[in-house]
């Protein structure tokens, strides 16, 4: 069967930290941060994505700028829909169909029903006509270029900002998988404990954040980096200046990235053999944005002793993956669960 939206049909990767927005025929057409600033009196959005972003730890008492999903999953389900329905208007644009578009949202791969059902129910109230839903490491593969249809197997990491699932897949199918609540917003967590504990200083997420993609490290370097960053002395209360180094990041970063070589381990631990062999020849892939963290492959390396790279583009690889099947559903559809009871 054809496509009946004529180009309107949208793959999402709703993600914690970033939404990807992909238009069948264009390509991946917006890239925002999953932030949502709300007038708590009037219940009003103010901003969505990244002007709302900007907001974050700087409102007034009344505005408060939230991201509506925290740990992979939507813990606000108003908020979470009023940013879909405002994404999916502006990757449209102008473009007139009063057919509503069929819409791919990509999930992490625990995702429980209601979980599930949460996200499509946002999806179809935003206007989408027929949802379908694929999980998370299965786009990671296939966005990262991977062949997962024929009976080989392939290992996945995908580290975002709430989650990192990690899966073995062969035949279109996971074989092993897990899922932890530890990605990208727990290093920075764990970056603004070690600097309070540290230096005495308050740092906000957003200075963790920076920290952490310039000079966050899980694994020592060659070479010391450091950066100078601006908290509030919690001896004083008043702003101070201090020199953080790499070193120091990787002392913050320790337990939470053990934490993700431990995961990778466990499912290594209960791959078949059989695949096993086949991840040695062809290495572990990582993908998402939080895989960009310095030496978290070569910290999976060291640990498991299998080659690990970090994909191509990588925070864009399950974007990709939803759009590739977004432009194949017949070849990717037994990949896909179709939500099929849509009003
Ligand atoms: N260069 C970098 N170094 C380290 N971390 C980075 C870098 N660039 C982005 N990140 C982190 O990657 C995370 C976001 O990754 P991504 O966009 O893949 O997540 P997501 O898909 O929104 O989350 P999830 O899959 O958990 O729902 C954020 O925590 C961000 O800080």
């Amino acid at each position: 069967m054809g496509f009946l939206g004529f180009g309107t049909d949208i793959g999402i990767d709703l993600g914690t930290a970033s939404v990807l927005v992909y238009i069948k025929g264009k390509g991946v057409v917006l890239k925002e941060p999953s932030v949502v600033a709300t007038d708590n009196t009037k219940r009003k959005v103010l901003a969505v994505g990244e002007e709302a972003r900007q907001m974050i730890g700087r409102t007034p008492g009344n505005i408060i700028a939230t991201r509506p999903l925290r740990d992979g999953v939507i813990s606000d389900y108003d908020v979470t829909e009023r940013m879909l329905r405002h994404f999916i208007k502006k990757a449209r644009g102008n473009s007139v169909s009063l057919l509503r578009p069929r819409v791919i949202i990509c999930i992490p791969c625990e995702a429980t029903e209601v979980e599930k059902r949460a996200v499509k129910d946002a999806a179809l109230s935003a206007g989408a006509g027929k949802v379908y839903l694929i999980e998370e490491p299965v786009a990671a593969a296939i966005g990262a270029g991977l062949d997962i249809s024929k009976a080989s197997g392939s290992m996945i990491v995908d580290i975002g900002g709430g989650t990192t699932d990690v899966a073995v897949l062969s035949l279109g199918g996971m074989v092993v998988r897990s899922s932890i609540k530890i990605a990208g917003d727990k290093f920075d967590e764990a970056i603004i404990r070690y600097i309070r504990k540290k230096h005495n200083i308050m740092i906000g997420e957003r200075t963790a954040e920076e920290l952490k993609i310039n000079i966050g490290t899980a694994y020592p370097r060659s070479e010391e980096v450091t950066m100078d960053i601006r908290g509030r002395d919690l001896v004083t209360g008043l702003p101070k200046n201090i020199t953080v180094s790499s070193e120091e990041m990787r002392e913050a970063l320790e337990e939470t990235t053990s934490a993700i070589v431990d995961c990778v381990h466990s499912v290594l631990e209960h791959t078949p053999p059989e695949l096993s062999a086949d991840i040695i020849n062809k290495g572990i892939i990582m993908t998402g944005g939080g895989s960009l963290l310095y030496g978290l492959d070569l910290l999976i390396q060291s640990r498991t002793h299998v080659t690990t790279t970090v994909a191509k583009d990588s925070i864009c690889c399950v974007a990709y993956g939803t759009g590739e099947a977004l432009e194949n559903l017949d070849k990717f559809a037994e990949m896909l669960s179709l939500i099929d009871d849509n009003k």
